[in-house]
This record gives C-alpha cells, structure tokens and sequence, in this order.
C-alpha cells in the first residue's frame, strides 16, 4: 500500500497529545519520534506505538564524537526501533562505530537491528545558507550525494535527504539503499521552515522509499483528512 510509504512526524509537546493523534489517525502505519516528544515523554511513547503494532522511525540525529554516538546508539537500538538517524557529519568514523554499536544493542536485547540512515543536508537549508552560513564549498546537490555514499561505505542503511536530491541518490547508491524525504509538501500545505521541497506524489516518482510528513497532517484543521487527500494523491502514483 502506497499510505505504508508515509511516515507521520509526532512532533507534539507531551505523551497525552501524542496518543490522542496516534489514535485519531488509526490507518498511519508508520511515525516519528522526534527530539521535541522523546525529550518529553521519554521510552514510555515507543511502548505506546509498539502496543498499537505501529513501525517506528526514533529520529534523534545523534551528531558527535564517535564514542559518544555509538553509546547513543547502542542504547537506542536496544528499543527494537525500525529506523534511527545520525547525521553523516559526525564523520566517517562515527557512522562506523554507531552502525557496530547498534548491532551490538539488538543483539543484547534480542530484538532485530534497527535500520541506521545518515541526515545528509537538512531540508530547512537552502543552497544558499549552505555557502553563505555553514561555508560549504561545494554545491548542495553534490554535498548531499557526498554524505550519503561516506554513509554507504560506513555500512550504514540509508540517508535522509531532500526530495529535490533523491533521484540522484537512488541512481548512484542503488535501490537497497533505505531513502527517506522529509521536507514533503502537498500543494496545499504551508511551506513552513522547509526549503527543499516536493510534492508527496512527486517525491515517490523522484524514488524515495519512504515520505516524511508532520505539520501539513498533524497542524491541519481536520488531520484525517489531510491524510486523505495525501493518500488520494499517492493513488494516482504509477
Ligand atoms: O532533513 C530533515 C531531517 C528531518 N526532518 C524531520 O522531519 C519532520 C518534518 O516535519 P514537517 O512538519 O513535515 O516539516 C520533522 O520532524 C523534522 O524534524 C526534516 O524536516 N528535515
């Protein structure tokens, strides 16, 4: 199904808020647990969608120094989470150790390896900011692909990255590789701080796996049925 595709970004202030759209959306397959509700609610939110047979992408973009990371990580796999970030500017070393510890934690809790993918460029920079704040000398689309295959040797399992860069991340690390867009917005959606960004039928047709999506669903007046219409849009995908 197309909708399984859509992961649905839980970016709420408490536990209670959370449960109240977890339950309201009941065909969302797929959520996020970002820094704002984990930092919140703690573990507890990811027994809560476990106890609801929903996948779950723990997006916490660890970002530091090697040790540090893989202890991050190692905890966090322990969860049984499906997918989990760092970001592929914490180095090649990094990326290294935290895709060990991971298999190091699953295995010490008996459950299956989470899925590690690297933040390549976050899709709230633009071009611009890329050169002009952070000083990137290297064009974004470029810099975005350069991330991901420093991932893909670290033997990570896939990257976040803008729909605007997915194809030419699909074409050069190939279809196993786990590609996942944020930064997606229907037509009718407020662009919000989001600067790289496609529509959702669009970002399947560039060859994302998976699609991202918080505010244009969970800030919506009436959340089921935006996630209608995103649904109906992802229909008509070929
Ligand atoms: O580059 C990135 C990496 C992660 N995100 C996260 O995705 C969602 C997007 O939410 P919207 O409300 O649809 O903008 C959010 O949780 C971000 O932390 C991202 O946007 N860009």
């Amino acid at each position: 199904m197309m909708t399984d595709k859509i992961i649905v970004a839980l970016d709420v202030g408490d536990e209670e808020s959370a449960i109240a759209l977890i339950d309201r959306l009941e065909s969302v397959t797929f959520w996020k647990v970002g820094l704002e509700l984990f930092t919140s609610a703690g573990p507890r939110i990811l027994q809560v969608l476990k106890s609801r047979q929903k996948q779950i992408f723990l997006d916490l973009k660890f970002h530091d120094i090697p040790n540090t990371v893989a202890g991050a990580c190692r905890s966090a796999a322990r969860y049984g989470v499906d997918l989990m970030t760092i970001h592929a500017t914490s180095g090649k070393d990094a990326l290294k150790a935290a895709k060990e510890a991971v298999e190091e934690g699953a295995a010490q809790a008996g459950v299956k390896p989470t899925k590690l993918i690297a933040v390549t460029v976050l899709t709230s920079i633009s071009a611009r900011q890329l050169a002009m704040d952070l000083k990137v000398p290297v064009e974004l689309p470029e810099y975005a692909l350069d991330m991901a295959l420093m991932a893909q040797e670290a033997g990570l399992d896939g990257a976040v990255c803008s729909p605007q860069e997915v194809t030419q991340l699909r074409q050069t690390c190939g279809d196993d590789f786990v590609l996942v867009c944020p930064g997606v917005r229907p037509t009718w959606a407020e662009q919000g701080d989001q600067k790289r960004s496609l529509t959702p039928a669009q970002a399947i047709q560039a060859g994302a796996d998976y699609l991202v999506i918080g505010r244009p669903i969970t800030a919506a007046a009436d959340p089921e049925l935006a996630w209608q219409r995103i649904s109906q849009e992802l229909a008509t995908v070929t």
